[in-house]
């Protein structure tokens, strides 16, 4: 397994996970921004994707970084018209993701049926925008973990987890609703700097403990994502329970 081995950081609760991954994300930001101009991030949905999102929105130091160069982006969505409650971008919003200064233009949002034909087009269509206005490379990808190790919309043995013909792929009969998703495949999620894992219950512990040690596809998908530089599991401690 190439890239960075996973490094574990233990925090007492969720709103820690939250608030201590904030802090990391501004200074990894800021340091893209004053670094090369720019910076890519890879949103995550659920409820820690949220609660970042939220802890971002009240730290006192949100302002350090330059938001007009910030680009950011989801590891995946739920393939939902614009707006709509469940979607991973709404959710994102209500968080507080539009306070933080962000550039329209840079906030890539994904494709539900009101504006496109089909997951595939939506798919195609945001690899296309990655290819256009993406860097080649990630900053920080962003990712919550299910208790089945799953990321983004990518769940062990389901045909669309080890697709490797795409950086964006279509993905449906999920088995977590809504059904119907577009993700941001494993290789391309892994092409990043850092990949941060944020995660918080005790439901996940046994998908905490496969993931940092590497299990096979077949029972994480967690474990097939490490960032080229940096491998991060943001965990509290519930979530830790398991880990040797
Ligand atoms: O679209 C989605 O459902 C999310 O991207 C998904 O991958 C989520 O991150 C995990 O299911 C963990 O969700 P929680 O943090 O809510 O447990």
């Amino acid at each position: 397994m190439s890239g960075a081995a996973p490094l574990v950081l233990r925090h007492p609760d969720a709103a820690s996970v939250a608030a201590m991954t904030a802090g990391r994300l501004l200074a990894a930001v800021q340091d893209a921004v004053v670094e090369r101009g720019v910076a890519h991030v890879a949103l995550t949905g659920g409820s820690m994707g949220s609660a970042l999102v939220g802890a971002l929105a009240e730290h006192r130091q949100r302002g350090v970084v330059d938001w007009s160069r910030v680009h950011v982006w989801w590891g995946d969505e739920r393939y939902l018209p614009a707006g709509d409650d469940d979607r991973n971008d709404t959710q994102n919003d209500r968080a507080g993701l539009t306070s933080l200064g962000l550039v329209p233009e840079h906030v890539h949002r994904v494709a539900g049926p009101d504006t496109s034909a089909s997951a595939e087009e939506s798919a195609a269509a945001y690899e296309r925008a990655l290819r256009e206005h993406g860097s080649g490379l990630w900053d920080v990808v962003l990712l919550g973990v299910g208790p089945d190790g799953h990321v983004a919309s990518l769940f062990p043995g389901h045909p669309a987890q080890l697709r490797d013909d795409a950086l964006v792929v279509a993905v449906h009969d999920s088995p977590k609703p809504p059904p119907v998703r577009v993700s941001i495949t494993i290789d391309c999620l892994s092409n990043s700097r850092g990949v941060w894992f944020v995660v918080s219950g005790g439901d996940k512990a046994d998908a905490v403990a496969r993931g940092v040690a590497g299990a096979p596809a077949a029972e994480s998908s967690a474990a097939q994502v490490r960032g080229l530089e940096r491998t991060l599991w943001l965990v509290d401690e519930p979530a830790a329970a398991r880990l040797v």
